[in-house]
């Protein structure tokens, strides 16, 4: 198997006395689709932004490509290929589609905007189904289109790991499965994943594995009919006592 191309080794971050991540370890392998779930509160959220260098941690590290990122700002995390999307948009409001998917990158030192940057903006908009309306102010976006705009704009930055956080909350049934047909056409763009869910659907017909997690550390991990069948995983969810 080829080496990882992200390894969390020991991560570990508390606020105050709540440990919200607890000496989590696992790799990212090319190309998949990893599930990160867990009941509320068991620290995905946090893990992605320890990830994403949103939040420092107080041990541990993590590589992308065998490099160190751990330790660096989240502009610098970015630039260096980890794109994500966020549970509450992240959109301006008065902005046309277009320039909002420009936005992550326009903001890079030396890249200026051009013809070259707007188009790479359209064929990112074509993949998530917006293209028909680049021009349209975000204002007037459904959520759903919303939705798509926020992973437009991880894309245009061309990210190597892409962080999917409950991207596909408060979808309908259609929305639902469109989005699911973006993700995995993303995914076969050569774009790895991993994907914060509570849609289980979802996680079936998309994620290659899954790792668990619960109270802050890691309780699973595997294909999604191992783990989610595993009697540990079920306890955690449903927050009930094992009797194994
Ligand atoms: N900035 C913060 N300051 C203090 N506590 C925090 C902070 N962020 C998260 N927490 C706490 O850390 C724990 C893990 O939260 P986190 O958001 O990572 O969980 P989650 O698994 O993503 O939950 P959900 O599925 O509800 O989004 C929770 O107890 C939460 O209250």
């Amino acid at each position: 198997m080829t080496d990882p191309i992200l390894r969390l080794n020991g991560v570990r971050k508390a606020f105050g006395g709540l440990v919200a991540v607890n000496d989590v370890s696992f790799d990212l392998h090319r190309g998949e689709i990893l599930g990160l779930i867990g009941p509320n509160g068991s620290g995905k959220t946090t893990t992605m932004n320890l990830i994403s260098g949103a939040f420092g941690m107080d041990r541990g590290t993590i590589t992308l490509d065998g490099a160190v990122i751990s330790g660096l700002p989240a502009n610098r995390v970015a630039r260096k290929g980890i794109a994500r999307t966020f549970q509450l948009l992240r959109l301006i409001d008065d902005m046309t589609v277009t320039e909002n998917a420009a936005v992550g990158m326009a903001f890079r030192p030396g890249q200026p905007w051009n013809a070259e940057l707007v188009t790479r903006c359209q064929t990112y908009l074509e993949v998530v189904g917006l293209a028909d309306k680049a021009g349209l102010e975000v204002s007037k976006l459904t959520y759903i289109d919303q939705k798509r705009l926020e992973l437009a704009r991880a894309l245009a930055m061309e990210p190597k790991v892409l962080l999917l956080d409950e991207w596909l909350a408060g979808l309908n049934a259609t929305e639902l499965r469109s989005g699911i047909e973006i993700i995995r056409k993303v995914r076969d763009m050569g774009t790895t994943i991993i994907m914060v869910e509570h849609v289980m659907s979802a996680i079936h017909s998309l994620c290659d594995r899954c790792v668990v997690m619960n109270a802050g550390g890691k309780i699973a991990e595997g294909t999604p009919a191992t783990v989610l069948t595993d009697p540990h995983v079920v306890e955690a969810y449903l927050g009930e006592p094992h009797h194994a």
